[in-house]
């Protein structure tokens, strides 16, 4: 949807379950890079009259879609993250009801509390001293992943609440869902024109909004490549920007569970277990690699395959399917490139799960691999899906593992640690800083929540500007410094000299 138009162009995308013989769900079409471009210029031309709605008015129009999205159109938006994406019943409610509700009401709440503080001036001949919060010059290209509908919301309507104009490239496979979020959005009051809602392929968008001398910023989240690929194109077309424009983007990860000798074994077996398999492990914070001490190995092992033993894989419409099937072919063929490798290897065992079947859906067991080598690339390379592997350490190596956990790979997104010593806790703390953006202890690596934990990682897991933060909403403004008086400046000279 280009302003109020819907286009239709060459490529017709069916939005299909990840079951791959269930029903279509709809149909989408592709746009060109023309169309692109001209949805550029409609989004220049909608800033003019956006620009000037008070932000108390737009605050008004997010929260009327909160409250639309709570009640008419929970069950839309639930169904079609379902469906479309292939999440549980709970993994769909707390993404795409209660997750995007969080992100539409607090952010409104933090933008207005944000734009309450105001510089001072102690001149007394000047009237007017303040900050004008402006949106950005230009237009701001929205790109969302599959794995959560709520971070496309966030993506495009954070930058539009606070006053840009934006183009929103969802994901192949979570295009439903993510047009569900755009009608709501035009039913609370949100004009055509001032985010336009663009299916197309990755590098046809990517490649148009780069080249355009109005990209005022990019916000993305997905994998480091593509966000390398857009950051390298911005810096050769910078010569023909208007701006220097803003990059945020929220990346991968290879996220960690420490567990030290002093740990309590249910809460590490029951943490990784969530943390590893919901949704298949397709969160950017699943645990991935776990380091176990020797001396607890034989009782986490025991109970790890135990409860394994009991997850369900199986249809995301029956209630107590633990997780279903992974996203795509693509997907599958990735993860289970994995596995063949964990199989082919002679450091590498599989203790649980690693059979997977694509004969009536992408499904692949949660899978756990015991590994000799923590440098093993089971243990250093982002897999997204459900995998999950396992370092044991001799106890007396329980320090020499916070070096390795934090130089083994180049990610920093999440990662917990398990202990009931406090002093190595507090020790660990500090030791591994920089190890993730979003940082547990005695609890899993995932299942983030808005305004409880704002979300983000720094290194190569990205730009670290914490969705669902205070200082989120206040990234998309240009700020502007007004300095007003109405006393005639009579002099050259400075005071000294009078
Ligand atoms: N850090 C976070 O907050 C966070 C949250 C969710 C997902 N992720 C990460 O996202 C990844 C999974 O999502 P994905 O598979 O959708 O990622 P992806 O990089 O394949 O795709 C992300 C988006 O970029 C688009 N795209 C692809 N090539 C492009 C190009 N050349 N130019 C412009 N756009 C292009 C895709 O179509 C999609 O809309 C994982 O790496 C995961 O860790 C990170
Ligand atoms: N908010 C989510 C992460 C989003 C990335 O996929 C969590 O913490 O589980």
């Amino acid at each position: 949807m280009i302003g109020d138009q819907e286009h239709r162009t060459h490529l017709i995308q069916h939005q299909v379950m990840p079951h791959k013989h269930s029903h279509k769900l709809a149909k989408f079409y592709y746009a060109t890079s023309e169309l692109v471009q001209k949805a550029i210029e409609t989004a220049l031309q909608a800033r003019v009259s956006w620009e000037r709605v008070p932000l108390k008015d737009k605050f008004d129009m997010w929260l009327k879609a909160a409250d639309l999205m709570a009640g008419k159109y929970r069950q839309d938006l639930n169904a079609t993250t379902m469906l479309g994406q292939s999440k549980t019943i709970i993994q769909a409610e707390i993404d795409s009801a209660a997750e995007l509700i969080d992100f539409l009401r607090f952010n409104a709440l933090y933008a207005k509390e944000g734009t309450k503080w105001q510089p001072r001036s102690p001149e007394p001949n000047v009237t007017v001293n303040k900050l004008r919060l402006r949106g950005l010059e230009g237009f701001v290209a929205a790109i969302s992943p599959f794995n959560f509908t709520a971070i496309g919301g966030n993506l495009a309507y954070t930058p539009a609440m606070m006053g840009n104009v934006v183009l929103w490239k969802p994901s192949d496979t979570a295009i439903l869902s993510n047009f569900t979020i755009y009608k709501i959005m035009r039913e609370a009051g949100v004009p055509g024109g001032v985010v336009s809602f663009i299916p197309s392929d990755g590098p046809v968008f990517g490649d148009t909004v780069t080249k355009s001398p109005h990209l005022a910023a990019i916000n993305f989240t997905g994998s480091v490549p593509t966000f390398q690929r857009l950051w390298a194109q911005v810096g050769e077309n910078l010569p023909n920007m208007r701006n220097f424009p803003r990059l945020v983007g929220e990346c991968g990860g290879k996220n960690y569970h420490l567990v030290h000798p002093s740990a309590d074994v249910t809460s590490v077996v029951n943490g990784t277990i969530r943390s590893a398999f919901e949704y298949c492990g397709q969160k950017c914070s699943a645990c991935s690699r776990a380091y176990f001490p020797e001396s607890l190995w034989p009782e986490i092992k025991e109970k790890l395959l135990s409860v394994q033993k009991e997850l369900k894989v199986g249809d995301v419409r029956e209630p107590d399917s633990f997780m279903s099937a992974v996203i795509d072919a693509k997907a599958f063929k990735r993860i289970t490139g994995y596995i063949e490798h964990a199989k082919a290897s002679s450091k590498t065992s599989i203790i649980a799960g690693g059979k997977y079947d694509d004969s009536i859906g992408y499904f692949v067991e949660p899978t756990i691999v015991q590994t000799t080598d923590p440098h093993d690339r089971l243990m250093t390379e982002e897999i997204f899906g459900p995998i999950l592997t396992v370092y044991v350490y001799p106890d007396g190596q329980v320090n020499s593992m916070i070096n390795l956990v934090n130089t083994s790979t180049p990610y920093a997104l999440t990662g917990a640690i398990f202990s009931q010593d406090e002093s190595w806790l507090t020790a660990a703390t500090e030791a591994l800083k920089d190890s993730a953006g979003n940082f547990y202890i005695n609890d899993k690596s995932t299942g983030s929540v808005v305004a409880q934990q704002p979300f983000g990682g720094a290194r190569l897991s990205g730009t670290n500007d914490k969705a669902g933060g205070l200082q989120y909403a206040l990234r998309w403004t240009s700020p502007q410094a007004i300095k007003q008086t109405m006393v005639p400046l009579t002099d050259i000279k400075y005071p000294y000299m009078v």
